[in-house]
């Protein structure tokens, strides 16, 4: 009997122990609560905005403090200095539009979302390819065929679901640009094209929205922010578009999908800076070359042009205008196309590993080599986009009907001939 009431009582003291050691414990973490808590208020302090031209929020979410959860997921970025609780709040309140759900547009989603922006918008018209997944890191093998935008949203809603996304899957022009483009505060150009380029440029212009425009080709990448702070549009420094065939863009130039990764990161960073007012430096351009050294070069912006047609003291562009025809081509131009299997219908016999009737000229030969061609070439075949340029530069000097091959020999090496080599 005695031995059980010793045990009892044994039991009883230890319970006690561990009472009291856990009281002290708790004691010691609401000191820590409150320390946390100081240093948080005092980062807050910090970051505070000194510029007075502050983005105005659109996001309407009006939220003013974080949730427990909030505390959990953005604590290391919580505890920067200069960031802190008043930068995390004015990301929660900021609505970022991203043009473009591609190369680029995809780490720019998802370092955004990730960082705890309160509203993302993904616009693209395009779906999911094979060939995308080099670098369009949002989408996945089971996605293929599937909307860009949606895609994008799923990934998202994955990563973050505090992010309200809206997905769109339209092309974007002169018919819906300024309607969706004022609901944010931010826009990201993402895109591939110079015709959505000037649309987004003039759409920023007219609603007073900062643009952080990026762009990758092969080994290189370009990062610049227009229409903020007092700086120039697109149109200040590019009062005129390249002519068309002068444009090469990834699907024929190529491109490493890391650079794209860059500079997407660095539109992430960037909008990231102008939603919580880090100070972002003068107005420059960054121009990024991953076979150079050093990578990076930064280059000062001319300023703002007093007679820009667009932001100038008396613009004559007061309302968005026709982008493909002032371009030349639009986000969804080539030039005059026969598809692989229009091509077929027109020869006989098939002959493998050669393309009937056909003869294959570099681009750089090509002017040397019109005689040859008028002799011998009745319809013509070079692969990707130097056969947009061969059709232009024989448009000038043949008569009669010239075509581009849609997808050239690859995709002849699809649908036609499956023994086609290709490379
Ligand atoms: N006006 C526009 N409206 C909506 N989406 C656009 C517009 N212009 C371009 N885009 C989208 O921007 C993205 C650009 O990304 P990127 O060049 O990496 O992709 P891509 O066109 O799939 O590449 P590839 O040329 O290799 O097929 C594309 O997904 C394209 O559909
Ligand atoms: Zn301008």
């Amino acid at each position: 009997m005695s031995t059980i009431i010793d045990a009892d009582k044994s039991e009883i003291r230890l319970l006690t122990e561990l009472n009291s050691r856990l009281k002290e414990e708790n004691e010691l973490l609401k000191i820590r609560v409150k320390e946390l808590e100081e240093k948080l208020e005092h980062n807050s302090k910090i970051s505070e905005p000194t510029k007075s031209d502050k983005v105005p929020a659109k996001a309407n979410l009006k939220n003013n403090d974080l949730s427990l959860d909030e505390y959990t997921r953005y604590g290391r970025q919580l505890i920067l200095p200069g960031f802190g609780k008043s930068g995390q709040l004015k990301l929660k309140n900021t609505s970022i539009l991203i043009v473009g759900a591609g190369g680029l547009g995809a780490p720019v989603a998802i370092y955004l979302a990730a960082a705890g922006v309160g509203k993302l918008g993904i616009i693209d018209y395009d779906t999911v390819e094979k060939s995308n997944l080099q670098r369009q890191v949002i989408h996945n093998e089971s996605r293929e065929g599937v909307s860009k935008a949606q895609s994008a949203r799923m990934t998202i809603e994955e990563l973050n679901s505090l992010c309200q996304c809206v997905a769109y899957d339209i092309l974007l022009d002169s018919s819906n640009a300024l309607e969706i483009i004022e609901k944010y505060d931010i826009v990201i150009d993402a895109t591939d094209n110079v015709a959505t380029r000037y649309l987004l440029n003039d759409a920023c212009v007219m609603a007073g929205i900062p643009l952080v425009s990026g762009s990758a080709l092969r080994m290189d990448g370009q990062l610049t922010i227009y229409n903020y702070k007092g700086g120039p549009c697109y149109r200040c420094l590019f009062p005129k578009p390249p002519p068309p065939e002068s444009v090469l863009n990834c699907s024929d130039g190529g491109v490493l999908g890391v650079v794209t990764g860059v500079i997407g990161c660095l539109q992430a960073l960037q909008a990231i800076k102008i939603a919580t007012d880090m100070n972002g430096g003068p107005h420059n351009l960054l121009i990024f070359s991953a076979t150079s050294y050093p990578l990076f070069r930064s280059m000062k912006l001319r300023p703002k042009k007093e007679d820009c047609a667009l932001c100038g003291e008396r613009p004559s562009i007061t309302e968005l205008i026709d982008y493909v025809q002032f371009c030349g081509s639009g986000a969804l131009d080539k030039s005059p196309t026969v598809n692989v299997l229009g091509y077929e219908d027109r020869i006989e016999p098939k002959v493998r590993k050669n393309l009937p009737n056909s003869i294959n000229i570099p681009l750089n030969d090509l002017p040397n080599k019109i005689e040859e061609v008028k002799k011998s070439l009745e319809k013509l075949n070079t692969p990707g986009n130097d056969s947009q340029h061969a059709v232009n530069i024989l448009k000038n000097v043949l008569k009669g009907e010239i075509k581009d091959i849609i997808g050239g020999l690859y995709k002849w090496s699809l649908d036609v001939d499956q023994e086609f080599p290709i490379y």
